[in-house]
C-alpha cells in the first residue's frame, strides 16, 4: 500500500463541508513496525448520528478512534474532525472519549471526578459545580456527588465516566467498547440511558465500538462493519428504525433481520 502523505496534507482539508463532523477519505494507518492497521477508510459522520463500529479483534477499530481523537496520525489519506485537524478539535474540547476502564481518580469524590476536565481548563468553581450536578443528574447519580468511586458498582462507575465526558458538552463522543465488562442487564440499562441522553437534543454525535452485534443494531443509526486486518470498512448498514427504541424493538423480526444483515457482512 502506498503511504506517501505529507505532514501538512494529513491534517488540513480546505474543502470541509460544515455539516460533516468527521470526514475521512481514503485513510490508512501503518504503524512504525509495519503493521497495516487500517486501509482505504472512507467515512462521513453527520450531526446527531449514532454510529457503532463492529469487527473482529485487531481489525483497526481503536486505531480509527485514536486517529479521530488526534492521538495518532493517519499515514495516508485525509481526515478532518469538526472542520479542523483532529488534534485541533481535541484542544477545543469538542470531542470526548469514554473507555471500558473507567479511569476515575480514586481519591476524588464524584463531583470532583466529573468536573476534572473543567478544572484543568480553569473554569471557576461555581460553574464547575453547576455543570457537575447537571451531568450527574443526567446519568441518574445526582445524590452521589460526595461519594468516592470505590463505593460504586461497575455500572455506576461507567455512568460517572459518561458524565465526565459530557461535562464539556462535546459535539463528538467516542466510546471504545464501554460496556464490554458489564453484565447483560446493566448493559441494556446503560444502552437505554445513553440513547435517552443522546436523543434529548441530538446535538452530539456518538461513535461507539462494540463486539456485540445486538448492541450495535439496538443503538445505531448506522453500523460500520469492518473486515479483519488489514482493517477496511466492508459495509455501512443503515438501521432505519425510529427512536426511542424499546424492548419491543429488541424482540421484533426487524431487529433480527438487521442482526442477520450485519452478521452476514462480518462473516464474509
Ligand atoms: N501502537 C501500535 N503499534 C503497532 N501495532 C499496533 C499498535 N496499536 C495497534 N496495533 C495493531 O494494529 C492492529 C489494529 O489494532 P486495533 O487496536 O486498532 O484493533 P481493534 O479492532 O480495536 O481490536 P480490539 O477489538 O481487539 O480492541 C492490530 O493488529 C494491533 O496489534
Amino acid at each position: 500500500m502506498s503511504v506517501t502523505v505529507t505532514a501538512s496534507s494529513r491534517s488540513e482539508i480546505p474543502d470541509v463541508r460544515p455539516e460533516a463532523l468527521v470526514r475521512m477519505e481514503d485513510v490508512g494507518k501503518v504503524y512504525p513496525n509495519g503493521t497495516v492497521a487500517v486501509q482505504q477508510a472512507d467515512l462521513h459522520v453527520g450531526e446527531g448520528e449514532f454510529l457503532c463500529f463492529v469487527g473482529p479483534s485487531g481489525c483497526g477499530k481503536s486505531t480509527i478512534f485514536n486517529m479521530i481523537a488526534g492521538l495518532t496520525d493517519p499515514t495516508s489519506g485525509r481526515l478532518s474532525v469538526l472542520g479542523t485537524s483532529p488534534k485541533e478539535a481535541r484542544k477545543r474540547s469538542e470531542l470526548a472519549f469514554v473507555f471500558q476502564e473507567h479511569t476515575l481518580l480514586p481519591w476524588a469524590n464524584l463531583i470532583d471526578n466529573v468536573t476534572m476536565p473543567l478544572t484543568l481548563r480553569g473554569v471557576p468553581k461555581k460553574r464547575r459545580v453547576e455543570e457537575g450536578e447537571r451531568v450527574l443528574e443526567l446519568v441518574g447519580l445526582k445524590d452521589y456527588t460526595k461519594v468516592l468511586p470505590r463505593q460504586l458498582s461497575g455500572g455506576m462507575k461507567m455512568r460517572v465516566s459518561i458524565a465526565r465526558a459530557l461535562v464539556s458538552r462535546p459535539k463528538l463522543l467516542l466510546m471504545d467498547e464501554p460496556y464490554g465488562a458489564l453484565d447483560e442487564i446493566t448493559r441494556q440499562t446503560l444502552q437505554d440511558e445513553l440513547l435517552r441522553i443522546w436523543q434529548q437534543d441530538r446535538a452530539m454525535s456518538v461513535l461507539f465500538i462494540t463486539h456485540n452485534v445486538f448492541e450495535a443494531v439496538y443503538l445505531s443509526t448506522r453500523v460500520v462493519v469492518m473486515t479483519p486486518r488489514p482493517g477496511k470498512i466492508a459495509d455501512i448498514v443503515d438501521i432505519d428504525v425510529p427512536f426511542p427504541r424499546t424492548d419491543e424493538y429488541r424482540s421484533s423480526p426487524e431487529f433480527g433481520n438487521y442482526v442477520r444483515q450485519v452478521s452476514d457482512v462480518l462473516k464474509h
